[in-house]
């Protein structure tokens, strides 16, 4: 996992309160006469790792290939899904992309719970960017660059920009005089 880098390389960014979340989340069953979108729209997650505990039965979540289809990617029994995050990316410099995905819960779905556990670092740490072997630099297309969606390698600034963006309402009415991201937060380019 650390690339070529010493094993421990994360550690000093997970050593002290690192910031991980184990979520329980719900999606209500929807009669098929009920309209509009339910489920999670597409996005990446913020952190760095992230164990995804399906129901058996489960249904609805997709994951996005890079020619941009969206496939299903139904439970495997005994096993987590593991979603690469953001910071991730941005340590690894796009060598591991972290994944679009979405959950659908399309009109006469059952209910459905899932159980992510985000495995996340020091709201502080500024994650160490790798210095990748020459043979896996080349395997590697850098950091996915978007300027609606700027990747900070200090997991509070990422966490916090997606936070933002995911509730758009909450952040008007509660956070008006928050500041974004820490000025001195790199802006990484490919
Ligand atoms: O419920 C799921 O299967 C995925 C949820 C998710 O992507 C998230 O909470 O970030
Ligand atoms: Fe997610």
């Amino acid at each position: 996992m650390s690339l070529g880098s010493l094993p421990n390389v994360f550690d000093p960014a997970f050593a002290s309160d690192p910031d991980s979340l184990t979520k329980l989340a719900h999606y209500p069953s929807r009669p098929p006469q009920v309209g509009g979108e339910q489920g999670v729209g597409s996005h990446k997650d913020s952190g760095v790792l992230t164990h995804l505990l399906l129901e058996s039965a489960s249904r609805g979540l997709q994951v996005q290939g890079l020619d941009g289809q969206w496939i299903d990617a139904p439970p495997v029994d005994g096993a987590f899904v593991v979603n690469i995050g953001e910071v991730l990316e941005v340590a690894t410099d796009g060598y591991l992309r972290a994944t679009p995905h979405r959950v659908l819960t399309p009109a006469g779905a059952s209910p459905r719970t899932s159980i992510p556990f985000f495995f996340g670092p020091t709201l502080q740490a500024r994650v160490p960017r790798l210095r990748l072997p020459v043979g896996l630099r080349a395997e590697t297309h850098g950091i996915s660059h978007d300027e609606s969606n700027q990747l900070h390698s200090t997991y509070g600034d990422n966490m916090w920009k997606a936070k933002m963006r995911a509730h758009p309402e909450a952040f008007a009415r509660w956070h008006t005089d928050t500041p974004r991201p820490a000025a001195t937060t790199t802006h990484l380019r490919n």
